[in-house]
């Protein structure tokens, strides 16, 4: 974004799902991924969840406003701390992907106030899912970085309907909104060493999904 070269042409995936290749530049990248360390170390770490089912997640996460794990938000951790601040930023870069995906930004403005912070190492994938345990419908912003995957795009009614397979890679901007908000999505592969090594990620993937949880405190 700050240092791209040529104009961004954004892509239409789904209706309301779009993909901006190349939208962070190396610095904001490398930024980001510097942030990423500094929110893992003041909250613990990233930790792998277990699923209510058996099985732990292959992916170590991170959450920053409200706590998630398989499959809600809380104000506070396992432990009983409260959940780590939202850092104001993610709200703006959010306000900014949505100018860049859809052309604008809605009005009133998403009242953005979580972020997931997934990390993969170069087996880690993240199954056909729905991101639906927030109550407010404001689009999905998802950021990514370091290594480049395969993000699997499918529909709102099954999770193994036609789906469209997008590379995506360290600094694309994924949104999903309107009639996407509730597509079926996942993350089948990662492609080791494609990252650009100018962003401070040596191996494996970074991906930030910021979201509205519609939630209110107390
Ligand atoms: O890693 C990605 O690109 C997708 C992450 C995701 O779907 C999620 O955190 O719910
Ligand atoms: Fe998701």
């Amino acid at each position: 974004m700050d240092d791209a070269l040529f104009p961004l042409s954004p892509v239409e995936v789904a209706p309301g799902a779009v993909h901006v290749p190349g939208w962070l530049g190396p610095r904001a990248q490398r930024a980001l991924v510097s942030r990423c360390r500094e929110w893992a170390r003041r909250s613990g770490g990233m930790r792998r969840h277990r699923m209510p089912r058996g099985g732990t997640m292959s992916v170590a996460m991170l959450s920053l406003g409200w706590y998630w794990r398989p499959y809600s938000y809380s104000a506070t951790l396992p432990d009983g701390r409260p959940a780590a601040p939202f850092p104001p930023l993610l709200k703006r870069l959010a306000l900014r992907a949505l100018a860049a995906a859809y052309g604008e930004v809605p009005d009133p403005a998403p009242d953005y106030d979580v972020a997931l912070v997934n990390f993969y190492d170069t087996d880690a994938t993240m199954g056909m899912h729905q991101d639906r345990d927030e109550r407010d419908d404001a689009p999905v912003v998802s950021l990514s970085l370091g290594d480049a995957c395969v993000f699997r795009f499918g529909g709102t009614a099954t999770r193994s309907g036609p789906r469209t397979d997008v590379e995506l890679r360290g600094g694309d901007l994924f949104v999903f909104g309107g009639p996407s908000r509730l597509a079926y999505h996942g993350v089948p592969r990662t492609l080791r060493g494609t990252a650009d090594p100018a962003a401070g990620l040596r191996s494996g993937r970074l991906n930030i999904t910021i979201r509205a949880s519609g939630l209110r405190r107390g």
